[in-house]
């Protein structure tokens, strides 16, 4: 169940909101398909891409742990405002993620493309099939850093200063590339 802030009822359908989106790619060539990915969010209609952060490297985190023994993410973080309710902004993501050879597994399994919704203009919703805020982003440092280069303000509802959040995972194995997107 979705539940919309009062300050997001009067005009949503009509005016852009700000989502939060979480990119990452850890099979085929990462960099080119996190580059189209971009594109192709700059080509969906409703949304605008406002920023695209810096690419970070970092070890596959599967759900025993991390796992050097798999193939290494990219890792991006894009801000987008948009028209589309976020189930279809979800929609848009599941779509870019499928024409980029995105095949779904095991969990947590190695993929080409991955798109997540981090926040959507701070709407709130316990729905598993789109859980906003995502869930897992406070304990990410491949979201939150990429994040806080272009919004070093940020903060996740719920959760807090996203430069706060990251300090305390105390986390330094995130590396930024030099892959432009
Ligand atoms: N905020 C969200 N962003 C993207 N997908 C979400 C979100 N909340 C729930 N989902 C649901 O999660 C399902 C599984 O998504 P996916 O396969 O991308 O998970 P994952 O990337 O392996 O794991 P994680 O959710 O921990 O990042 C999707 O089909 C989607 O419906
Ligand atoms: N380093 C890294 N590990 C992950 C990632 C990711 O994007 N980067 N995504 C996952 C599921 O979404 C699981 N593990």
């Amino acid at each position: 169940m979705i539940r919309i802030p009062d300050r997001d009822r009067l005009d949503a359908p009509s005016r852009l909101r700000r989502a939060v989106l979480a990119l990452g790619s850890n099979l085929g060539d990462r960099g080119e398909l996190l580059r189209d990915a971009v594109a192709a969010l700059r080509a969906t209609p409703a949304i605008e891409v406002r920023a695209v952060s810096p690419v970070v490297e970092s070890v596959a985190v599967k759900p025993g742990g991390a796992d050097p023994s798999a193939p290494r993410y990219l890792n991006a973080v894009v801000l987008v405002d948009t028209l589309l309710d976020p189930e279809q902004l979800l929609a848009e993501a599941h779509r870019i993620e499928a024409e980029h050879g995105r095949v779904r597994a095991e969990r947590w399994g190695d993929r080409t493309l991955d798109i997540d919704i981090v926040d959507f203009a701070g709407v709130s919703s316990n729905d598993p099939a789109l859980t906003l805020p995502h869930p897992r982003a406070a304990e990410r440092p491949f979201v939150l850093a990429p994040w806080l280069f272009v919004d070093p303000d940020a903060a996740l509802p719920g959760a807090g200063r996203v430069d706060a959040l990251l300090a305390a995972l105390g986390d330094d194995t995130v590396t930024v590339e030099g892959v432009a997107l």
